[in-house]
């Protein structure tokens, strides 16, 4: 049976996964999943029904039966939790932090495989995350690693969140990435790595524009010699 194609775009936080992903998926009219704001979506809700975000069994039955949608309307994807439109309160840092402890947890990951799969649809999906192509998607026509140093992704979420009008300090930022990596790089399962057939992007130095034209060559590299 013929599966829709997958173009995989893994990396650290604030590498520029999620901007890449979204003007790729536009452009080739696929499919998008932000496998993160799942893991975020657990966090909101095991805040919600105060199940401490390492009680693994706890959590097992809440990961399995979330109660989440994404619903693309025309000035994006809202996601609903329970009910309720949570699709800006994910995003805090407080929350990522929250959200890479749940996502430390062996069986929860298990519990999400499949919620994860289920973005599979044709035309195609591009999925974004930390293991979507290593242990979600091994089997994707294109994968890239997106990544930056600390500093730069510091930067990049410091511009990102005064924009929004948050005080926030980019010495606390850069602590947070750096804790986020650690747990992201040396977990047990499904840790940060690239996959050994991914392409690694180091957008340091580049604009997204740059970013976006190099990974669009290499996936119609990949897609025309697939
Ligand atoms: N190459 C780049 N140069 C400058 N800024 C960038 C670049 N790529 C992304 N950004 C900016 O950095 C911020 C973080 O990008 P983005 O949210 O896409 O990162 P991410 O990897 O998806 O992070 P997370 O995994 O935490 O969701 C955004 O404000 C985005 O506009
Ligand atoms: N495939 C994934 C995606 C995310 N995580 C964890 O969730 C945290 C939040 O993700 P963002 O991309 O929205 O920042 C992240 O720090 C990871 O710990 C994951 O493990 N696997």
């Amino acid at each position: 049976m013929q599966v829709a194609p997958v173009i995989t775009i893994d990396g650290p936080s604030g590498a520029g996964k999620g901007t890449i992903s979204a003007m790729l998926a536009e452009k080739l009219g696929w499919h998008f999943l932000d496998s993160g704001a799942i893991y975020r979506v657990l966090a909101v809700a095991s805040l919600h029904h105060q199940i401490d975000a390492l009680d693994e069994m706890g959590l097992v039955p809440l990961a399995s039966s979330l109660d989440v949608s994404f619903e693309t309307q025309s000035g994006g994807t809202r996601i609903i939790l329970e009910g309720e439109d949570v699709t800006e309160s994910i995003r805090t840092e407080e929350v990522g932090a929250v959200a890479s402890q749940v996502a430390s947890l062996p069986r929860i990951r298990e519990a999400l495989l499949r919620r994860q799969r289920a973005f599979r649809e044709e035309p195609g999906l591009v999925a974004d995350g930390r293991d979507m192509g290593t242990v979600v998607f091994p089997g994707a026509q294109a994968k890239i690693f997106l990544t930056a140093s600390a500093e730069e992704r510091a930067m990049r979420r410091y511009k990102q969140l005064k924009d929004k009008g948050l005080d926030v300090s980019i010495e606390r930022l850069l602590t947070d990435i750096q804790a986020r990596d650690e747990r992201d790089i040396n977990r047990s399962v499904a840790p940060l790595v690239p996959a050994e057939d991914a392409l690694v992007l180091d957008s340091t130095q580049l604009s997204i524009t740059q970013v976006l034209e190099t990974v669009m060559q290499f996936v119609e590299d990949r897609l025309q010699n697939n």
